[in-house]
């Protein structure tokens, strides 16, 4: 088994961890927010910095990434930036993408940042190298939030993200149908083996994707996502319901 540590957090061994997504478009919402995410236990936060009103200005940015550190303590934060074409709110262009990566990376805030892997051309090599200058981990992540892609182009998505180097490979796909979910299993569970067994998360949104969520490891998946407040990707469900979920297993 190959697993990653993050600050304490170890990703890839023992139980799937839980991760909140925080949306919010305020500094004051956010913060609010991450406080909750301490008082419910999570094991870990995604900031979707694409939800921030500011996330022009950058030092609007970095002021709410250090005082999101102090209300977190060692929990570890990862830095996404989702693009619209990716299900998120980022309309940027690539170099504004790089741009705000490069910033983030060098103010060393953040344990983990979120790239999107095939979207912006040129720029994941790019702030890949810069994250492993800085000693920052990565997520290289695909989304489709329209449907499920073929077994072949889901394993190969996933050995490219390996190939490029990233600490934790990440696909979420929408199922239209029930044997979407079952192909998606199937998917990862290949790509594992390929990849032998290093990180990897799987999601298959929406309602038909549950199993995903709440049985991680039947996806090969280190973490899964829990909401608190609004969620970030539909199928989502609260972290209270997840921590249940999971005990009753
Ligand atoms: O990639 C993911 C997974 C996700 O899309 C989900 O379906 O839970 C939620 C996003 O915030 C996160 O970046």
């Amino acid at each position: 088994m190959q697993y990653i540590e993050v600050r304490e957090l170890e990703l890839g061994r023992g139980p799937a961890k839980i991760c909140v997504p925080v949306v919010g478009k305020k500094k004051e919402e956010i913060l609010a927010t991450l406080e909750k995410c301490v008082a419910a236990e999570a094991d870990l936060v995604e900031l979707r910095i694409d939800h921030f009103e500011n996330v022009r200005h950058i030092e609007d940015v970095l002021e709410l990434l250090g005082e999101a550190r102090e209300i977190l303590g060692e929990m570890p934060l990862i830095f996404t930036y989702r693009t619209i074409e990716e299900g998120g709110k980022g309309d940027m262009s690539t170099e504004e993408y790089c741009t705000l990566y490069q910033e983030i990376l060098e103010s060393k805030t953040v344990d983990l940042v979120d790239i999107e892997a095939f979207g912006m051309s040129g720029a994941v090599s790019q702030i890949m190298r810069s994250a492993r200058e800085h000693a920052v981990m990565t997520i290289l992540s695909n989304h489709n939030f329209r449907k499920t892609p073929k077994q072949e182009y889901i394993i190969e998505r996933l050995g490219i993200m390996h190939h490029l180097g990233a600490d934790i490979c990440k696909v979420a796909y929408m199922p239209l149908e029930k044997g979407d979910v079952d192909r998606l299993k199937k998917a990862v569970i290949e790509a594992d083996k390929r990849m032998k067994n290093a990180p990897l998360v799987a999601i298959a949104m929406g309602d038909l994707g549950l199993e995903s969520r709440i049985y991680p490891e039947r996806f090969a998946s280190c973490m899964t996502f829990a909401s608190i407040g609004e969620e970030s990707a539909p199928g989502q469900i609260s972290i209270e319901e997840m921590k249940a979920l999971m005990i009753d297993k």
